[in-house]
């Protein structure tokens, strides 16, 4: 049963406190754990005190947007700038491993027998099958790069979001939108990446995603990618908050 609930929080230290003084961080094992919204680690002790804070863990951060309307080009930018404090989360594939390809490194390699189990789990925020092979990300596989003191970055689509949305992860949540559909369609077919076939399935896509997108409060915010410099502007002040957030 629990006590007296408190809180005590401070900022960027990792400290555990309780009536009696200070505890060792150590007693945490037999704590409940859980995230607050700033995305620090909780922890509740069950009996007369209760408290406190421990590890921080930085907030993750999340990319949607339709296919084709520069999230990759506004990555590249985020890496030059934040790259010591930004990683990706490694992958999940049932495909074998390249030459060179390290499991851990550039994906966990894994059977289809175990994926499809922790999928039914619920320990995948998405995943997709492409040429006969399973690709996903894990929910561990982005706390993993918390506890390594980075913000994880998530380029996910509106379905990711929606499952991640159901989690403690609590990312800053961040839509871009082209400026408009025909607009998205020239850049489609200016990257030269698409059959005509999938730019149009892209398209359709891209007015359901618009849509949950615009919703308001869906996304913390939206950047309207039309003239990039100025795109890139607001997301960097954006993620320059979030960085700050994880360094103090
Ligand atoms: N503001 C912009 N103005 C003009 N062209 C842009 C702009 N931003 C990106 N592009 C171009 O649009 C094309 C699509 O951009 P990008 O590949 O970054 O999109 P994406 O959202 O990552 O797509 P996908 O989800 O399919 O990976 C690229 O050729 C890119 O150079």
């Amino acid at each position: 049963m629990l006590g007296r609930l408190s809180v005590a929080v401070r900022r960027g230290s990792a400290f555990v406190c309780g009536a009696t003084g200070r505890l060792s961080e150590s007693l945490l094992g037999s704590w409940s754990v859980g995230c607050d919204s700033a995305g620090f680690k909780i922890g509740i002790c069950p009996g007369r005190f209760a408290h406190s804070t421990v590890m921080k863990r930085p907030r993750p951060l999340v990319l949607c947007g339709p296919s084709g309307c520069g999230k990759s080009t506004l990555t590249t930018l985020l890496m030059k700038d934040f790259g010591d404090y930004i990683r990706f989360s490694v992958s999940h594939t049932t495909r074998p491993p390249r030459s060179g390809e390290l499991n851990g490194v550039h994906y966990y390699f894994v059977n289809r027998e175990d994926m499809e189990e922790d999928i039914n789990r619920g320990d995948f925020i998405e995943s997709a099958e492409y040429s006969g092979n399973l690709y996903g990300t894990s929910k561990r596989a982005i706390e993993e790069v918390q506890e390594m003191g980075k913000i994880c970055l998530l380029d996910i689509d509106i379905q990711g979001v929606k499952q991640l949305k159901s989690t403690p992860l609590n990312p800053l949540y961040i839509f871009v939108k082209p400026p408009n559909l025909d607009e998205l369609e020239k850049r489609l077919r200016s990257r030269g990446t698409e059959t005509d076939e999938s730019i149009q399935r892209r398209l359709q896509v891209a007015e359901r995603e618009l849509e949950l997108g615009m919703k308001p409060g869906y996304f913390d915010l939206v950047i309207v990618n039309d003239d990039l410099e100025a795109a890139y502007k607001h997301l960097k002040r954006a993620v320059g908050e979030l960085v700050d957030q994880a360094r103090v």
